[in-house]
């Protein structure tokens, strides 16, 4: 890994990756998806996983959350580091936005259970009004909240989805490419939304995509991967000046042109 520029925000640590290797299957079926992943996100920063499809970005989202359970190395959220299990306090530090609000969103329960139900599980007991701020919040409104899924675009279930990450009062938002299930009318949109949110709230996002137009529009600093590597870190301004070092960098970039 070649060491990334370091800036303010690095004094206060929201996530440190460190030596992450993560794996799936034994033996022979053993697949190698992450290999020594290090990168550190600042408090209130926003930090891009970009590389290929099947380059491990997901993967080191996954792994974060508890949702691929073989990984060595080390994961500290807030200086604490994390285990093979996640305390329910984890879950208020840190949530998941997915690739595909049809999928992410059960087809039985409207939004009003969604959130209310999230919000229960969290501690919270002053559910109606904090039903009808999360929706003010992702820009629906109440007269969503008894809608269900099927009711619903693919840009209003990812706002579903969203304001269900931010239930909590998450400080940690793992985007896993937001809006690349969604028609390109709506994509700007979603993330407008989650730069406001970000700006607003503090929010620190640690972001997937394929797009790096995406990258360069949301985030700071971004890693590029390649084969479970990470290959280099840089900031967006060096991305924009088209200054990659890392060959393969330079090829991404040029594909994106
Ligand atoms: N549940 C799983 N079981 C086995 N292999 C997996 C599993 N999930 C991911 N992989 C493999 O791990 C590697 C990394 O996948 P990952 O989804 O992290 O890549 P990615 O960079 O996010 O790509 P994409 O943009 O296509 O999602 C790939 O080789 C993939 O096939």
């Amino acid at each position: 890994m070649v060491g990334g520029p370091k800036r303010e925000w690095a004094y206060m640590k929201m996530l440190e990756v460190k030596g992450l290797n993560v794996w799936f299957g034994t033996q022979r079926d053993r697949v190698d998806a992450v290999k020594d992943a290090s990168f550190e996100v600042g408090q209130g920063e926003s930090f891009g996983l970009v590389g290929e499809s099947g380059s491990g970005k997901s993967t080191i989202l996954r792994a974060i959350t508890g949702l691929a359970p073989d990984w060595s190395g080390d994961i500290v959220v807030e200086a604490a580091a994390i285990g093979k299990k996640r305390p329910k306090s984890f879950f208020k530090t840190v949530q998941m936005v997915f690739q595909d609000p049809y999928a992410s969103l059960h087809p039985r329960h409207s939004v009003d259970q969604v959130l209310g139900e999230t919000l229960y599980l969290h501690g919270f007991r002053d559910i109606d009004a904090r039903v009808v701020k999360l929706l003010e919040d992702v820009g629906l409104g109440q007269k969503f909240r008894f809608r269900y899924p099927h009711q619903l675009s693919g840009g209003q279930r990812q706002r579903v989805a969203i304001a269900r990450a931010l239930a909590p009062e998450p400080e940690l938002l793992l985007l896993d490419e937001p809006t690349s299930a969604l028609d390109v009318s709506v994509q700007a949109e979603i993330l407008n939304l989650l730069a406001d949110l970000r700006a607003d709230r503090g929010l620190t996002y640690l972001m997937v995509s394929h797009d790096l137009s995406v990258i360069g529009h949301m985030c700071d600093r971004l890693a590029v991967m390649k084969d479970g590597r990470i290959v280099e870190i840089m900031d967006v301004e060096a991305l924009r000046q088209m200054e990659a070092k890392h060959a393969y960098s330079q090829q991404l970039l040029k594909a994106s042109l």
